[in-house]
């Protein structure tokens, strides 16, 4: 693994319009991950459930393998990951940090306890209680690449992307997507997830500059969607109910997918890269919120960062080369978005749902293609 850079944030505004000026190259549509990955401790009636890889961006880069449009000569989906873990990382040799080492820190990997309720969780109801229990360094703007990329998602689970690493994604990327999650999380001193007010932090003021701004319902009320909408797309997540999307004169929601949840850990992540995926085949984010859905519903279906079976994607793939404009022209590659549902939304999602509906069967036929567990149930 490569060792993190040191703190160095202090690049001059003409150092950064140079970078922009300059064309590194880089491969077409190229992606910037932001975000470091961590362990998942789940915890049910006081008992240790399960130990997983977590971090949205082990999430988050599952899902832009499976489902971003590559060139045939391309072997990975081209996107960068800049995460930081401790010695103490136990999954190096997992499929998303070996293919995307993170940098090595003195610090140790962040950790989360994840406490499951006993209840049945609700469709809006917080269904766990998150504790960091220890913390790795932050992200710093010296540790991103210095060259451009086509769109950057910052995805921070426990405050690791700084103001200024956030800011100079923007300057790099043309096209910056923000889980709420890692603008607005606070901890208290016991260590749990707690949320502040978006317009209270200083990325309140980047949000203009930002395309596309995910939050789940529970972090909604401190984004302030009624003003955060002003500023950018807003796209708020509703676990089992879908999601809706709100901007500046409009807004639409859009249908989930059934799943059978196991464990909702990375549901919204695996919705952001899904969503991600969607702009980059052309779609219009609404179209591409459906992509969301589709890769929410199949995440909270595993336990820990979930395994795709490949006659599942290889059919997506075909819906979406089906539906989709040339990949030429992707959303994600031009100034402006379009937003709303397309004419052939409706056959999107039935399309989809049908891919649903085949796995499911053939995971009933095929046990071995099970779950590998519940942790949302006794
Ligand atoms: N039980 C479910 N059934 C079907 N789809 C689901 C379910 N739970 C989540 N999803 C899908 O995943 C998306 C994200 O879920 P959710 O709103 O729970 O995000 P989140 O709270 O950010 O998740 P997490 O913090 O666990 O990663 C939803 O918009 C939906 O499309
Ligand atoms: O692995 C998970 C996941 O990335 C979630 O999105 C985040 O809410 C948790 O903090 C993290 O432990």
């Amino acid at each position: 693994m490569p060792l993190a850079a040191e703190p160095d944030d202090a690049l001059e505004e003409g150092e950064n319009q140079q970078l922009l000026l300059a064309t590194k190259g880089g491969p077409a549509l190229e992606g910037l991950v932001v975000g470091s990955y961590c362990h998942d401790v789940l915890i049910r009636g006081g008992r240790v459930v399960g130990e997983t890889l977590g971090g949205a961006a082990a999430f988050v880069s599952n899902v832009l393998d499976a489902a971003s449009p590559r060139e045939e000569e391309q072997e990975a989906a081209p996107f960068v990951v800049v995460s930081k873990v401790g010695r103490d990382f136990a999954y190096a040799s997992a499929p998303a940090p070996a293919r995307r080492p993170p940098l090595l820190c003195a610090s140790p990997t962040t950790s989360f306890h994840a406490q499951f309720s006993e209840a049945a969780a609700s469709a809006h109801a917080p269904d766990r209680e998150l504790r960091r229990v220890r913390a790795c360094d932050p992200i710093y703007p010296a540790d991103l690449p210095d060259r451009r990329f086509a769109y950057g998602l910052a995805v921070g689970v426990a405050g690791e992307v700084l103001p200024e690493t956030l800011e100079r994604m923007i300057r790099l990327c043309r096209a910056v997507l923000v889980d709420a999650q890692a603008l607005i999380r606070a901890f208290d001193g016991d260590g749990a997830v707690c949320h502040v007010s978006l317009e209270d932090t200083p990325y309140a003021r980047l949000l203009p500059r930002v395309a596309f701004l995910k939050a789940s319902s529970e972090e909604a009320p401190y984004v302030g969607v009624e003003t955060a909408r002003r500023r950018c797309c807003v796209i708020v997540t509703e676990g089992r109910d879908g999601c809706r999307l709100c901007w500046d004169g409009g807004e639409a929601r859009v249908a989930p997918f059934p799943a059978v949840q196991v464990d909702p850990t990375g549901a919204g992540d695996s919705f952001l890269a899904g969503f991600a995926a969607g702009l980059l085949w052309g779609l219009s984010a609404t179209d591409a919120a459906l992509l969301g859905n589709f890769f929410g519903a199949a995440a909270v279906s595993q336990v820990g960062v979930p395994t795709f079976h490949p006659k599942m994607l290889q059919a997506v793939k075909e819906i979406l080369e089906d539906k989709t404009t040339k990949r030429s022209s992707p959303c994600i590659n031009g100034t402006t978005f379009t937003l709303e549902k397309s004419n052939m939304h409706d056959e999107l999602h039935t399309a989809l749902q049908e891919t649903v509906r085949l796995m499911s069967e053939q995971q009933q036929a095929d046990p071995a293609n099970g779950n590998g567990g519940d942790i949302c149930s006794t």
